[in-house]
């Protein structure tokens, strides 16, 4: 049997791929902008027949049938490994689960069997005349997912782009029970405009970067507005090497400013293992050879990541205590985010040689009711989470600067943080760090 012909057998609708879901099952779906939304829809229309099956996914983009139309969570239960807007919202009601991870770690709760799968539903490129799917988008975890899985059914989504990987980049038809084709757009996350106080804290972050280095950046507002501002600078030969590829780097590379030329890693390519962006961003990706995805075990990792020599890593924070502990995924204990790949980049740009990872957050938050809050904090009570433990803090910037805590005393690193603190809230947090005995009377501020 040729590979049309055996792609032609296993073509089926979603409603009958599903089938093969059983009570009591864990299914895995493939993560962020490679949901496989005709097969969710299928698999949710089956909640009156099913019980206790148990959805995994991370980073949804759009809405999950099998959280929706099953509200009171009699058949599904919906577990993520990182949570996204509307995964926040369905956190906040009850209706789905955090699992906290590290991202170069998640891998191997497959491999290790602490994550059992029995149904992976992925979506992927078209096949080629050889019989392989491209993962796309999503390289992540999917191998050591899709190892794992007792069956696979594959969502062939012509959307979606064709991406050269490192390596665990595909699947063959001859792997998979099922294929069903969709041609829905896929989710998109083309980033926030930046605010005035992104454009500042991106203006601080500047003066840290020079020719040659190798640039992490998260979504956002603020990864945008630095994108913007190295666009129109004068630096060059630029690196790119990072978990997730969002449109900040679609700019630097229009721009010329990457050209992957000064890595000592994967020299001449910039590596990803999610993407999450504009469709723009997926037609640059189709096909573009100087572009390789690769495992989340591999890009984040410290090992690979200290090779990179002059890396520089920038990811966003909820909030930070006086200590120098960072919490970048609760707000007491509402779920926000994840820890996701925050550690292993801080981590691993500190071994880096001429590494330095940045943390950034404005110096103030503003609640639902319009009152002002410090994100600077005396100290966590509230049940937030720590990210970033003080031993690894690295350098956190507001709009007011950038604090370098690394060798710190308890003294000093108040002090520091308190420089960056929001000027309403200096004396406050300086009587805090008194009755704390974290302050020195002879400090300036
Ligand atoms: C994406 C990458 O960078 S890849 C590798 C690194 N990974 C990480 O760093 C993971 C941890 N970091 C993150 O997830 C993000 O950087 C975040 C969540 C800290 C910031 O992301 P942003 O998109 O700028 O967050 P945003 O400002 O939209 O806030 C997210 C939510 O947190 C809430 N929030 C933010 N700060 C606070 C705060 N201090 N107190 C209470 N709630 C807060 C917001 O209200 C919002 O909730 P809502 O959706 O109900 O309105
Ligand atoms: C999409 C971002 C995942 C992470 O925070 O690591």
């Amino acid at each position: 049997m040729n590979v049309y012909e055996e792609y032609k057998k296993k073509l089926v609708s979603a409603e009958e791929a599903v089938k093969i879901v059983k009570s009591g099952d864990w299914v895995d779906y493939s993560q962020t902008c490679s949901f496989p939304e005709d097969l969710d829809a299928a698999l949710a229309a089956r909640r009156d027949e099913l019980e206790d099956v148990n959805v995994r996914n991370a980073i949804s983009m759009k809405p999950v049938q099998v959280v929706e139309q099953d509200p009171d969570q009699k058949a599904f239960t919906y577990n993520l490994w990182h949570c996204s807007g509307i995964d926040r919202k369905y956190v906040d009601q009850g209706r789905a689960f955090y699992s906290p991870m590290l991202f170069r770690n998640c891998g191997s709760y497959y491999t290790r069997g602490y994550a059992p799968v029995n149904v992976a539903m992925i979506t992927v490129a078209p096949m080629d005349k050889n019989g392989y799917f491209s993962y796309g988008l999503t390289n992540c975890c999917m191998q050591e997912m899709l190892d794992a899985a007792d069956h696979i059914i594959l969502e062939v989504n012509p959307n979606m782009p064709f991406v050269f990987g490192m390596e665990c980049d595909h699947i063959h038809i001859s792997e998979v029970d099922y294929v069903v084709e969709s041609t829905k757009p896929l989710g998109i996350a083309p980033g926030g405009a930046p605010s005035e106080i992104d454009k500042k804290i991106a203006g601080n972050i500047f003066p840290y970067l020079y020719d040659g280095i190798t640039l992490q950046i998260g979504i956002g507002g603020m990864p945008n507005a630095l994108g913007g501002l190295i666009a129109d600078s004068d630096l060059k030969d630029l690196g790119m090497h990072t978990e997730l590829m969002s449109d900040g780097y679609l700019k630097l590379y229009q721009a010329g400013k990457i050209t992957n030329k000064k890595k000592l890693l994967n020299r001449g390519k910039g590596v990803f293992s999610i993407c999450n962006g504009s469709t723009d961003l997926y037609e640059f990706l189709d096909h573009n050879i100087d572009i390789m995805s690769a495992p989340m075990r591999y890009v984040n990792n410290p090992e690979t990541i200290r090779q990179l020599d002059h890396f520089v890593s920038i990811n966003g924070c909820v909030s930070m205590d006086l200590y120098g502990q960072v919490c970048s995924e609760t707000s007491g204990t509402r779920h926000i985010s994840g820890t996701g790949g925050q550690l292993d980049f801080v981590t691993g740009a500190y071994a880096a040689e001429h590494g330095q990872a940045f943390l950034a957050m404005s110096s103030t938050f503003k609640d639902k009711q319009g009152e002002v809050h410090s994100r600077i904090l005396p100290k966590f009570t509230a049940g937030d989470v720590i990210t970033t433990p003080r031993t690894q803090a690295p350098r956190m910037v507001t709009e007011y600067g950038v604090a370098q805590l690394s060798g710190l005393a308890t003294w000093q690193r108040a002090e520091a943080i308190i420089s960056i603190a929001h000027p309403d809230f200096r004396d406050e947090l300086i009587k805090a760090a008194e009755e704390q005995k974290i302050w020195r009377r002879s400090n300036k501020r």
